[in-house]
C-alpha cells in the first residue's frame, strides 16, 4: 500500500490539524505492534487490552504514523491522525483505498471445510491475473479492512471472504468493499445459536448483497429454498449452481476418491479434477469457476489450477479425540484478544459433557506478556469451564491467578518439556460429551497433542 499523510488525514477525516506534519508516505497498517514494519500506520484497536498502550512498541517497530481516538490523551512526539472512533476510520480508510485503486472485488461467504472457496477461486484468478486474497481467518469488521489495507499495489483481482457470526455483519463488510461478484456457497447451520432459524442465516447471508455493484453478479445455491424470497428484491444479475439442471450452471461427480475428486461442469466438456476429495469441493470449484469464466479465464488454465489446488492450512474446525470428545484447536491467531474471544465463545458452546481448555504461551509479548497471560482470568470462569489445562513458562503467572478462583485439581499447569505428560493427563481425564479448546502460539506445537488425543 502506498498512501500520503495527507490524503489519508482527509479519508478518515482527522480531526487535528496535520499540516505541520511532513507529507510522509505510509506504506502498510497494523494493529498488531508485533508486525508492525517501517513505515507502516498503527491502528490501536480496543482487543483484550487498548492498542493505544502499545504506541510505543509500535514506533519501536517502525511505525511512522498512528490512528488515534479523540478520547485517548494525545502523545505529543508522535505524529496522529486524531479520529472519532480508530475501528471506523481504519474501515473508512480501506474503502477509500479500494476506491482508489480500483481492483475487482469478489466477496464470498459461506465457505467451510479445508479448502474454501475463497482459496480455490483466488489460485485460479492467479492464472490470469495479480491476485490477493484474505488470509486465514482476517474475515470479520478488523481483518477484512486489514486485508484490503495489505493488497499489493498491482492487485487486479481482491478475493475477500467474509465472515458472518450476527445479523448485520455481511451488510458492513459488502457496503464497505462494493463487490463486483458477490457468492454465497452454502447457508449451513453454524451460528444457529444466534440466528434461531436457517431463515434467518439466509436473510444474513443475503446482506453480501447490499454492497454489490449495480452490473454485479449474485451467486447462490440452486436448491436453497430459504433464499428463494430474498432473491425478488435483488436487482443485479444473478447465477444459480447446483447439482443439476434446475441450476444455471451443475457439477457432476464422476468419481469420488482418497486424495482427489473427478467431476464435469455443465459448461464444458472437460473431466476436471480436482486434489481434494469430498463431493462439496466440487460444489466449491463449480462456483470459483463460475467466477473466473466471468473474469475471462480460459477453461485450461481453470482445468490446470483446479488439479494442483493445495490444502490449506487446517482452518479452526473441530475434530474427534479417540473418545469421541469434540476438540477445537484454533490455530490463527495467537494474540491475547483472540484468546479471550475464544474463550468467551467456547464459554457459551452447547455441550452435555464437560468444558476442557488448553491454552499454552502466546510468544513475543515482550515485557507485556506476564500482565496479558494473566488478563486471560477475565475469560476463565469455572462456572463454566471443568478443567484448565495450562502449558508453558508464561502461562505460569495465569496458573497462579487462577487456581485459587477453581476447585482443586481443576486448573494443572505444565512446563513446555512435559508434553508428554499433559497428552497422559488429558488423555486419562477426556470423555466422550467433552469439548476440548486448545490455543496457543504455533511455537507450542499444540498440534501434536491433538493428533496424539484423535
Ligand atoms: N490486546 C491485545 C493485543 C493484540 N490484539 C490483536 O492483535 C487483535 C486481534 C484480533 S483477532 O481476533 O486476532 N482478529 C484479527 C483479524 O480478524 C480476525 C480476528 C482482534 Cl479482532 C483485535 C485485536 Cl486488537 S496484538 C498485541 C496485543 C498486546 C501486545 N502486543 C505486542 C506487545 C508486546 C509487548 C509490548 C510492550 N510494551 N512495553 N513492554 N512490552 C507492547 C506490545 C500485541
Amino acid at each position: 500500500m502506498k498512501l500520503t499523510l495527507k490524503e489519508t488525514a482527509k479519508a478518515v477525516n482527522a480531526l487535528n490539524d496535520v499540516s505541520k506534519y511532513e507529507n510522509i508516505e505510509i506504506t502498510g497498517a497494523e494493529f498488531d505492534s508485533r508486525k508492525v514494519k517501517k513505515g507502516d500506520l498503527f491502528i490501536p484497536l480496543k482487543g483484550a487490552r487498548d492498542g493505544h498502550e502499545f504506541l510505543e512498541k509500535a514506533r519501536e517497530n517502525g511505525a511512522v504514523l498512528s490512528l488515534w481516538s479523540k478520547d485517548v490523551p494525545t502523545p505529543d512526539d508522535f505524529p496522529v491522525l486524531i479520529v472519532e472512533d480508530v475501528l471506523s476510520a481504519f474501515q473508512v480508510l480501506a474503502q477509500y483505498y479500494l476506491q482508489k485503486k480500483k481492483p475487482t472485488v469478489i466477496a464470498i461467504t459461506g465457505s467451510n471445510g479445508k479448502t474454501t472457496t475463497k482459496d480455490m477461486t483466488a489460485f485460479v484468478l492467479a492464472t490470469t491475473f495479480k491476485t490477493y486474497k484474505t488470509q486465514g481467518n482476517y474475515n470479520n469488521e478488523i481483518g477484512m479492512p486489514y486485508t484490503i489495507l495489505s493488497m499489493p499495489e498491482d492487485t487486479e483481482k481482491l478475493v475477500l471472504e467474509m465472515g458472518m457470526d450476527h445479523a448485520g455483519d455481511l451488510h458492513l463488510l459488502s457496503t464497505l468493499a462494493t463487490p463486483d461478484i458477490a457468492a454465497i456457497t452454502l447457508i449451513g447451520e453454524s451460528h444457529l445459536e444466534f440466528f434461531g432459524t436457517r431463515e434467518a442465516i439466509a436473510k444474513g447471508k443475503m446482506e453480501i448483497a447490499d454492497g454489490l455493484k449495480e452490473n454485479g453478479l449474485l451467486i447462490v445455491p440452486s436448491d436453497e429454498p430459504l433464499l428463494k424470497s430474498f432473491l425478488e428484491n435483488i436487482s443485479q444479475e444473478i447465477a444459480t449452481f447446483g447439482w443439476d439442471n434446475s441450476a444455471d450452471e451443475y457439477v457432476t461427480v464422476l468419481a469420488e476418491k482418497r486424495e482427489e475428486t473427478i467431476f464435469q461442469f455443465s459448461f464444458s466438456e472437460k473431466i476436471m479434477e480436482i486434489a481434494v476429495p469430498g463431493k462439496y469441493n466440487a460444489r466449491n470449484a463449480l462456483v470459483a469457476s463460475m467466477i473466473a469464466r466471468r473474469l475471462g479465464v480460459s477453461m485450461e488454465d481453470i482445468a490446470q489450477a483446479l488439479a494442483a489446488v493445495e490444502l490449506t492450512r487446517n482452518r479452526t474446525e473441530w475434530v474427534e479425540s479417540s473418545v469421541g470428545a469434540k476438540m477445537l484447536s484454533d490455530v490463527y491467531n495467537a494474540n491475547p484478544t483472540a484468546m479471550g474471544l475464544v474463550l468467551d465463545s467456547f464459554s457459551q458452546m452447547e455441550t452435555t459433557g464437560k468444558r476442557r481448555v488448553v491454552l499454552g504461551d502466546m510468544l513475543e509479548l515482550g515485557e507485556a506478556s506476564k500482565v496479558l497471560h494473566e488478563s486471560m482470568s477475565e475469560h476463565l470462569d469455572s462456572y463454566n469451564i471443568e478443567k484448565v489445562y495450562l502449558f508453558g513458562k508464561e502461562m505460569k503467572v495465569l496458573f497462579d491467578k487462577i487456581v485459587e478462583n477453581f476447585p482443586k485439581g481443576a486448573v494443572v499447569h505444565f512446563d513446555k518439556e512435559d508434553k508428554q505428560a499433559l497428552i497422559e493427563l488429558l488423555k486419562n481425564d477426556l470423555q466422550k460429551e467433552d469439548l476440548l479448546l486448545l490455543k496457543a502460539s504455533n511455537g507450542m506445537g499444540l498440534f501434536e497433542v491433538v493428533e496424539a488425543l484423535k
